[in-house]
């Protein structure tokens, strides 16, 4: 299994990414942004974590102009599989490869924790090894994570079973992070092979740094 993983100036999470999937067994590639085309034995395009362009303007609102990103819509149109994570996911926004916006978390500060995951829907290749309903412990870090959809647009993700993830407090119940509409902490599109999501899989990947739920979410790609 081929994994590419985009690099971008102030992308800080590729390397973890990359560990992560490696230690499922997966060949992990990184590509800079300039380059024109992704790897074409690419399996699972990932957008990993970080701060692109400083996320100035807004979140990932710059990248997604950068020279990968034509080969990057090519890739989805053709129903490649792409995970975007934290900073990843917002580009993915940005560049209409997933519906609704992120804004500026409602506390305006920068959340950075352990926290619950509901899983919302498991028929999809990235939750396929979870149970619709199990809660998943994995940790968040940002600052705009507040997601935004309008009311036929949330409608639509209800309907098309898009919703992935909402946050969840310790015991389990729904609970509101950072503003975001409906709790979503994931969505993915509706032909299901472009993911995202805020919360850092791959920062959750062994017991020694908190905990390893992230292992079966990333697996699911791997199958
Ligand atoms: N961890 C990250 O990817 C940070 C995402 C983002 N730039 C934010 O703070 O909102």
């Amino acid at each position: 299994m081929k994994v590419s993983v985009l690099q971008f100036p102030g992308t800080n999470c590729e390397y973890d990414t990359q560990y992560a999937f490696e230690q499922l067994g997966a060949n992990v590639e990184i590509v800079w942004h300039k380059e024109k085309n992704i790897p074409e034995d690419t399996d699972l395009l990932v957008i990993p974590g970080g701060f692109s362009y400083g996320d100035y303007l807004r979140s990932g609102a710059i990248a997604r102009f950068a020279n990968i990103m034509d080969s990057v819509q090519e890739y989805a149109a053709n129903g490649g599989k792409i995970l975007g994570i934290c900073n990843g996911f917002q580009i993915l926004l940005e560049a209409g490869l997933l519906p609704g916006a992120m804004k500026r978390n409602d506390s305006l500060h920068f959340i950075s924790k352990f926290h619950n995951l509901k899983v919302v829907d498991n028929n999809n290749t990235f939750l396929s090894l979870l149970k619709e309903n199990e809660l998943v412990n994995i940790p968040v870090a940002h600052h705009d994570g507040n997601y935004f959809i309008d009311a036929n647009g949330l409608k639509e993700l209800e309907e098309n079973g898009q919703i992935l993830l909402r946050y969840c407090n310790e015991e389990g119940s729904e609970s509101n992070l950072n503003g975001s509409i409906s709790n979503i902490a994931g969505i993915c599109n509706k032909e299901k092979n472009v993911f995202g999501l805020m919360p850092h899989p791959e920062r959750a990947m062994e017991d020694l740094l908190g905990g390893d739920d992230g292992v079966r979410m990333l697996k699911g790609f791997l199958q």
